[in-house]
């Protein structure tokens, strides 16, 4: 079995570490990341996803993946959303929980949206992943956004306090990869 190469831009340390240990576990994709803040479209996830991956493909010249993440509050109709970077950044924590305070609804969901592009002049196609839990106060060490504030459901853990290895069994990130994975193991070598 030969070892496919996916290059993934993102600026984000952490969610290249995290794609490192989902897909390149088994051996059979090697991940190589590219750090490049790309720009961002405002609207809808998907079409953030996919402008992206556009810029990125032709900035590699290449096949890349790229993902965006969001958080979404229920109560909210699912804001911060794609905007979550800049609430998280501006508000802290504790300002993303006191953002509920007037909600019983304290329900959330992360959701991952991968895309994949052939290269500079290919659509991309994009692939989701998603998370439910809740929004809590900060628990566990600081490590990556928003990950202490999130409890998702079933645990005890917020994302912070688990294993990464308990949080990429169940993440957004790794539903989303799941899928790519799959669609991947399609393409000729
Ligand atoms: O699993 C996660 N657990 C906790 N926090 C997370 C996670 N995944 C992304 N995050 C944070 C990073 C950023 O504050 C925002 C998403 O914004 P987003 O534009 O997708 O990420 P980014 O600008 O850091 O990297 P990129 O260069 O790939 O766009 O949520
Ligand atoms: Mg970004």
């Amino acid at each position: 079995m030969s070892q496919r190469s996916v290059t993934f831009v993102t600026g984000n340390a952490k969610k290249l570490e995290e794609v490192n240990a989902i897909l390149g576990a088994g051996g059979q994709f090697k991940v190589i990341g590219k750090s490049i803040d790309l720009p961002e479209l405002q609207g809808e996830t998907a079409d953030i996803s996919v402008e992206k991956c556009r810029i990125a493909a032709r900035q590699i010249n290449g096949p890349v993946i790229v993902e965006d993440t969001c958080l979404c509050y229920n109560a909210l109709k699912g804001l911060p959303g794609p905007y979550i970077k800049w609430f998280l950044d501006r508000l802290g924590h504790e300002g993303l929980n006191k953002l509920l305070a007037g909600y019983e609804d304290k329900s959330a969901y992360a959701l991952c949206t991968f895309s994949y592009s052939a290269g500079p002049d290919a659509n991309p196609i994009t692939f989701e992943g998603r998370t439910e839990g809740k929004i809590v106060p900060a628990r566990g060490p600081n490590n990556f956004g928003w990950d202490p504030i999130f409890l998702p459901d079933g645990f005890n853990e917020t994302f912070a306090e688990m294993n990464k290895e308990t949080k990429n069994a169940i993440s957004h990130r790794s539903r989303a990869l799941a899928k790519l994975r799959e669609y991947l193991e399609t393409l000729p070598q």
